[in-house]
């Protein structure tokens, strides 16, 4: 078995007097796509948080490929993670490329320019993502899902290791929902390791190796995810009746059953 590119052991995280995260335990290893589901307020985020020194743990440890996270220069953990972050400061004006190409700042030379390699890059990514067309307009001039797409593609150009996607999917429409996850799931498959906030349980089940499920700040299951993503555990997660069904073309889904 291949070691793991993230180790989380016996986290717990504190903010003020409240206790966010207790005894989380989390072991990702290159090739697998993680989905982390729970409910508002569950430490999903913080979780994400603290495995990219972000949230200072009051207790426990995080490590990224081996290395203790705290002992991690900076630069050098930034050629390692990339995290896409639910929001964006649009307030500072930069144009789309402009964006994306802060992705490639672990790589730049002296000047901290970017090379015509690195501007390459960022095009080809922005092309692959169909949001070439944003190159030069500014990020404060497009729409929510655009910025996702903005962000994610300012993530890729990083070539990470291993990427930490905090609801990449909000704001996005159903195509580019299943785009960006299957583009995802791409990278993952080439060797990438990737752990995802998602709060759809079928998107989770289409594109999740393994899931953890989060409550009130402590582990209430992990493993594969046809295992993990069942009526009782989603239940107790949500406190929601879910009911399994199997569509025509045999993939599995939950309803919520009060939408029935
Ligand atoms: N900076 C902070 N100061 C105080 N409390 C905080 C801070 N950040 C988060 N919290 C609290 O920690 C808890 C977990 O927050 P977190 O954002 O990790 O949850 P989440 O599971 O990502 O929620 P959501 O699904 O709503 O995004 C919440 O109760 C939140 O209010």
């Amino acid at each position: 078995m291949t070691s793991p590119l993230l180790q989380v052991e016996h986290l717990h995280v504190h903010q003020g007097q409240q206790r966010v995260l207790h005894e989380v335990g989390l072991e990702v290893r290159p090739g697998e796509l993680w989905c982390i589901l729970g409910p508002n307020g569950a430490g999903k985020s913080t979780l994400l948080r603290a495995c990219m020194g972000m949230a200072r743990p009051s207790a426990g440890t995080v490590r990224i490929d081996g290395r203790d996270l705290a002992a991690i220069p900076r630069a050098e953990l930034a050629r390692v993670l990339a995290w896409v972050p639910q929001y964006v400061d649009t307030s500072m004006g930069f144009t789309g490329l402009e964006l994306v190409l802060m992705g490639r700042s672990p790589y730049l030379g002296l000047w901290g320019l970017p090379s015509s390699g690195d501007l390459q890059k960022a095009r080809e990514v922005m092309r692959e993502l169909g949001i070439e067309y944003l190159a030069s307009r500014s990020v404060m001039a497009t729409s929510g899902g655009e910025r996702r797409l903005l962000l994610l593609a300012r993530a890729l150009v990083q070539a990470p290791r291993l990427m930490l996607l905090d609801e990449p999917t909000a704001f996005l429409d159903l195509k580019h929902q299943v785009e960006l996850l299957a583009h995802l799931r791409e990278r993952v498959r080439g060797g990438m390791a990737a752990v995802v906030v998602l709060h759809d349980v079928n998107l989770a089940l289409a594109c999740a190796d393994r899931v953890l499920l989060l409550k009130q700040g402590a582990v209430l299951a992990q493993g594969a995810a046809g295992e993990i993503l069942r009526e009782d555990l989603l239940r107790a997660l949500f406190d929601v009746d879910m009911d399994r069904g199997v569509t025509n073309a045999g993939q599995v889904v939950f309803v919520p059953r009060t939408l029935r």
